[in-house]
């Protein structure tokens, strides 16, 4: 059986509500940050990038949120959550997936985890002072020209709406106000009225 390892409040919200769309056979398994458990032996022998998700698969263990989705949707195609055999839509949906990971996450990751970015506490700060405008102006752009509605790419509902879902949810604690950006704070609020956002949240807020 597949097995997620996730923490609340983190980009692995993404992969859980993907497995859950899927009607994936799962098993979920917290890692708690506030014990540095992604920091243990037991857990680096799972993802020695100590870092969530990761999710283990009969063949191996994968991490990277964009790989996961595409996984996830690619071994349960009846769920329809990606547009896989058609080349340049499959395409089109990495490259929002992979917008999401490499820009946006590390707009907002810069705001944490100080040793990993600047190396004194003042460049640190000066980074954390950027997050509010860096995370704006992808989320400026994602809602301006990335963004056709009713759902991240369009008319259907793929991997991609998991993931902005998360990200998007990271815009208050990030210093951003979501009602600068009215396309977006819709489908955050269509995304959480989903049964499967739904049954997710149950798990991970308990
Ligand atoms: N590019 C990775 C980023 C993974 C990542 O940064 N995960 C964060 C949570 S959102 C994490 O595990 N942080 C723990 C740490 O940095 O110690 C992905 O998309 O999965």
């Amino acid at each position: 059986m597949l097995k997620l390892f996730y923490t609340p409040g983190t980009c692995s919200l993404a992969s859980h509500i993907a497995l859950e769309e899927a009607g994936a056979s799962y098993e979920a398994q917290r890692v708690d940050f506030s014990k540095a458990e992604q920091t243990k032996p037991e857990y680096l022998a799972v993802n020695p990038k100590g870092r969530v998700p990761a999710l283990v698969t009969d063949r191996g263990t994968l991490s990277e949120t964009p790989a996961i989705l595409a996984y996830v949707a690619q071994s349960f195609p009846d769920a329809r959550l990606a547009p896989v055999a058609d080349p340049f839509e499959f395409a089109r949906l990495q490259s929002f997936l992979s917008y999401l990971c490499s820009t946006v996450h590390v707009a907002h990751a810069h705001a944490r985890r100080a040793a990993r970015w600047a190396d004194d506490p003042a460049a640190h700060e000066a980074m954390k002072a950027k997050v509010p405008k860096n995370m704006a102006d992808c989320f400026a752009l994602i809602e301006g020209t990335m963004f056709t509605g009713p759902f991240a790419m369009g008319e259907t509902y793929t991997i991609a709406d998991p993931y902005l879902f998360t990200i998007a949810g990271w815009l208050e604690g990030d210093g951003v106000d979501p009602a600068q950006f009215p396309k977006i704070l819709a489908h955050r609020n269509r995304m959480a009225e989903r049964p499967a956002v739904a049954r997710v949240l149950e798990v991970v807020r308990a």
